[in-house]
This record gives C-alpha cells, sequence and structure tokens, in this order.
C-alpha cells in the first residue's frame, strides 16, 4: 500500500488474535509421553521417537484431545467439523525436530464461532475464524540475552508435543483493552470447561495483527470492508502470553504504527517480538507467507470423524449463564454474583452451601469471608473444596446462635484455614460456645454485686451505668452473650 500521510485522528485500529491454548490433557496428542512436564523437570526426559520426530516414529491422535476441542468449539459457539483432517506445516526451527508441525489447515475442527465480551460495560460479540488443534513445538531457551542478543540457546523437547488448540478470531478488535477482556473472558470459559490451566507456564501464547486502515472505511456499525482489511498493512507480534502483555505490546504497536503513518511512512507487513522487559516490540522477519509451509495432508493419520462422537461430549453450563442464574435464583446482586462465578470451583462450592442455608448468608459468607481469606492466604477455594463438610458446619454455627459472626469469622475460620483444624473443636478449645442461660443469669448477679457504685448511678438516672455493666457481663461470658439480653436482664434485674 502507498502510504498516504493521514493525521493520527484520522486512522481506525484493527487487531485480530491467533491465540495458542494448552489442553490438559494426561498425554500428549500424538503419542504416550506424559505432558506433566513442570518448569524444574529434567528437561528431554518426557519425550519419546514421535515428540522427538525421529524417522519412522508414527503419530497416534489422543481422544482427549480431540474432546477438549469439541468442548471449546460448543462453548465458543462454534460449527463444530463432522469430518477434519491434519496437514503438515512445513519449517525449519530448532524447537521443531521434524521440520514440520502436525496442524490442521482447509478443514479445521471448529470455525464461525463467537465470544460475547463487555468492554466497559457495552457488550459486543467477537467473532472466532475458526479453532484447530496442533501440537506444540519444544521450548528454547535464550541464555545471555533475550531472543535477538543470546550467546547461544538452548532446546527443551518436553513441551514438544503437548496438545494445542489455535483460537485465531476476526479483526474484530478496535482498541488494545477490547483484546485483553476478550483474553480474560476466553480464559475464564476454558478454565469452566476443565481444560485449561492457567497457572501453567506457556499455557496461554498470543500472536496479536495489528494495522490502521482510514477511519472513514469503517462503518457506524463498526464495520470494515474485507478490501480495506486485505489493503492494510498489518504487523504480527509474537512472544505474548499474558492478557497485559497484549495489551501493552499493541498499545505500542499503535503509536509507533500511527507515528509512521503520519509521518507518511508504510507499516512494513512483517513479523515482531514483543520484548517483555523493555516494553518495545522489534523487528523479526517479513512475515512469511501461506506458500511458504508447503502445507500437505498428514498422511500418517488418517481422517478424523467427529459427526456422532461430538454430540455425546458435553459441556457445563458457562460463566455467563451461571451468573444470570444465581441473580435469578438466589437473589444475589451483580457483584456478588460475578465474585460467586469467577471459577467453576467457588460456584460449585457456593451452591452447595447455599443448598443448605439462606443462600444470602451462604454468599456473605463464600463470598465475604472465605474468599477474603484465601485470597489474603494466597489460597485458592480448590485448597479447601475437599473441607465443604467443615466449612457448612461452621455456617450452621452461626445460623443457629451457637456461636457469634465475629468469632466465627476471627477465630473458627481463621483456625481452620490456619491450622487445619475441625471448627467444632475450635469452639470447644476456646470456649466460644454461646453462653447457656445460667451462666449469663449468674454473670448478670454478679456484675451487679460486685460494682455497687454503678448500680447507685444508674438508680440516679444515669444511663451510661447500663453499658457499664454491660460490658461487665460480656467480659465474663468471654463475648458469648447477646448484649442486647443482657442490657434487658439488666435493668429487670436493676428495676425489681
Ligand atoms: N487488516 C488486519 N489487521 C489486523 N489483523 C488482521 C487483519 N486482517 C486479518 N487479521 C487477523 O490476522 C489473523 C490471521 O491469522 P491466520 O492464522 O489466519 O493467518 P496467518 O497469521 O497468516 O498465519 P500463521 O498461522 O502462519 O501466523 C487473524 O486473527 C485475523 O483476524
Ligand atoms: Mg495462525
Ligand atoms: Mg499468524
Amino acid at each position: 500500500m502507498t502510504a498516504k500521510a493521514l493525521s493520527q485522528r484520522d486512522l481506525a485500529t484493527v487487531i485480530g488474535l491467533e491465540v495458542h491454548v494448552q489442553l490438559e490433557t494426561d498425554t500428549k496428542i500424538f503419542c504416550g509421553c506424559s505432558t506433566d512436564a513442570a518448569e524444574d523437570e529434567e528437561p528431554n526426559t518426557r519425550t519419546c521417537p514421535v515428540c522427538l520426530g525421529l524417522p519412522g516414529a508414527l503419530p497416534v491422535l489422543n481422544e482427549g484431545a480431540v474432546e477438549a476441542a469439541v468442548k471449546v468449539g460448543k462453548a465458543l459457539n462454534a460449527t463444530v467439523a463432522e469430518h477434519t483432517r491434519f496437514h503438515r506445516k512445513n519449517y525449519y526451527y530448532p524447537d521443531l525436530p521434524k521440520n514440520f508441525q502436525i496442524t490442521q489447515y482447509d478443514a479445521p475442527i471448529c470455525a464461525e464461532g463467537t465470544l460475547e465480551v463487555s468492554v466497559e460495560g457495552e457488550r459486543r460479540d467477537i467473532g472466532i475464524e475458526r479453532a484447530h488443534l496442533e501440537e506444540d513445538p519444544g521450548s528454547l531457551q535464550h541464555k545471555g540475552g533475550s531472543i535477538d542478543t543470546a550467546d547461544y540457546t538452548l532446546v527443551n523437547y518436553n513441551r514438544a508435543g503437548t496438545p494445542l488448540m489455535e483460537i485465531v478470531t476476526k479483526p474484530d478488535f478496535r482498541s488494545p483493552q477490547e483484546t485483553r477482556a476478550f483474553l480474560a473472558k476466553l480464559e475464564e470459559v476454558l478454565e469452566y470447561l476443565g481444560i485449561f490451566d492457567a497457572t501453567r507456564d506457556g499455557s496461554l501464547r498470543i500472536d496479536a495483527n495489528i494495522s490502521m486502515v482510514p477511519a472513514e472505511n469503517v462503518g457506524d456499525d463498526g464495520a470494515i470492508s474485507d478490501e480495506t482489511l486485505a489493503e492494510a498493512n498489518r504487523t504480527e507480534v509474537k512472544n505474548i502470553s499474558s492478557h497485559k502483555g497484549a495489551e501493552k505490546a499493541l498499545a505500542y504497536e499503535v503509536t509507533r504504527q500511527k507515528n509512521a503513518i503520519s509521518r507518511g511512512r508504510a507499516v512494513e507487513q512483517e513479523t515482531r517480538h514483543w520484548d517483555e522487559s523493555r516494553g518495545i516490540t522489534v523487528s523479526m522477519r517479513s512475515k512469511e507467507e501461506e506458500k511458504d509451509y508447503r502445507y500437505f495432508r498428514e498422511a500418517d493419520l488418517p481422517p478424523l470423524e467427529v459427526a456422532d462422537w461430538k454430540e455425546k461430549i458435553a459441556i457445563p453450563e458457562l460463566p455467563d449463564a451461571r451468573r444470570e442464574r444465581f441473580r435469578e435464583e438466589y437473589g444475589l446482586d451483580a457483584e456478588s454474583a460475578s465474585k460467586l462465578t469467577s471459577t467453576k470451583e467457588v460456584a460449585d462450592f457456593y451452591e452447595d452451601v447455599a443448598e443448605q442455608f439462606d443462600p444470602d448468608l451462604a454468599a456473605t459468607w463464600v463470598a465475604d469471608n472465605l474468599l477474603g481469606e484465601l485470597n489474603y492466604r494466597d489460597m485458592q477455594i480448590t485448597d479447601v473444596s475437599h473441607r465443604l463438610d467443615e466449612f457448612t458446619r461452621l455456617v450452621e454455627l452461626v445460623a443457629e446462635g451457637s456461636i457469634t459472626t465475629k468469632n466465627a469469622e476471627e477465630v473458627v475460620l481463621r483456625g481452620m484455614l490456619d491450622d487445619g483444624d475441625a471448627p467444632d473443636d475450635i469452639v470447644d478449645r476456646e470456649g466460644l460456645g454461646a453462653a447457656d442461660d445460667d451462666e449469663v443469669v449468674t454473670a448478670v448477679a454478679e456484675a451487679i454485686e460486685e460494682n455497687p457504685d454503678a448500680v447507685e448511678d444508674y438508680h440516679a438516672g444515669e444511663g451510661g451505668a447500663v453499658n457499664f455493666l454491660v460490658g461487665q457481663v460480656m467480659q465474663k461470658t468471654g463475648g458469648s452473650a447477646d448484649p442486647g439480653d443482657v442490657n434487658q436482664m439488666l435493668r429487670e434485674k436493676l428495676d425489681e
């Protein structure tokens, strides 16, 4: 495209993402090697002739990876193919020992979907072009610098063959902020499906495509013609591994591209690398074209039939639907519903508690007290979900008035999390059980007996005197009496 010197105001930003998601399966996509390659795992130990690409080794497709891919397709409202197949994408790079990646080309397992995101309160559907299965290459470790400055590079093939899904969006984003909202939403959905672990290193890797188009070519509804999109020179930014990273890298590119164009220079169509530590993108190479990859059919894998199979693969209720249901069914406000559906595990936990108590009480205890204390300790709901019974017992103790809310929060819940003790044990040990009536009657009598001055003040009409006596009774009962009841009992006794 010949560069026309457009002013920055005359330019609109267009972004499309290619998101590589590691699917959580026990074994790799084409062999039986474990995918459990933790960071500290000895390099190149989770490998076999298949994932090392040794001559003659034959791939066998992992059914678990296909099921996960079908779930993703359903969750993204995409069309899941009836028949699909694999291709070889040829390129030469040290992370790819066989010099081709098994991926999908003309028949991806999922196509034409959408994901609804909400940006600053406004809902938008982001189109999904396609989502296909492929194998992950190995990982490279650049020593003594980053990719363009390192002294040397090490290769670890433990990751090679991990099932990946590449989710390609339409160029529907109009700002870096929108990509961040999309990635957060996507991750939430993938976690609900139980096929994704965000805490795993490298589980989400993003290529971000970005171009500038003349603002006058953008319709009122935000639509941009295929012709305009094809004419725009786009850069593809690689090495992005987080939502925040995507937003930052793209914000950098917006400024860089707008500056270039407003000065009458063309934006090169190229691949750039996001350098997280320097906060900049650097040019890597001109963008390879499709013909460079010499795609051809993977003859070692038969075509994949998903027609009947896909009907049997179910997905759970997704976050938006669950949030909506929580508001209707339990009468929760938007904020509680949102907190309580932040992960599937939190939502499941809440529903188990809400079944047994008033949903509002359950919401306070799970959303405010439990999540707050967990967050403070850097713990997750999954660290306590096996202790559901103990937690419901705690709420029961509060609901039936056996312990005060304050003690429940500050002593029992904290003791449960810090020492792993059961609520009843803590209540016994700390003597927190609500004082029985006899105990309170005795304490009231004692307080009156021991404080003749206060009694005199009371009779002289000093309102503060009774509060002092209530304090004495509370002290004697270890805070376990009800202050309102005590106040009334004292007045009755004093007025006798
Ligand atoms: N004008 C544009 N500006 C920004 N993004 C665009 C534009 N046109 C297309 N895109 C986006 O570029 C991406 C193209 O990804 P796709 O995987 O189809 O091809 P590719 O990047 O050429 O191939 P590869 O997988 O080898 O990187 C999509 O996310 C699409 O939305
Ligand atoms: Mg791609
Ligand atoms: Mg690409």
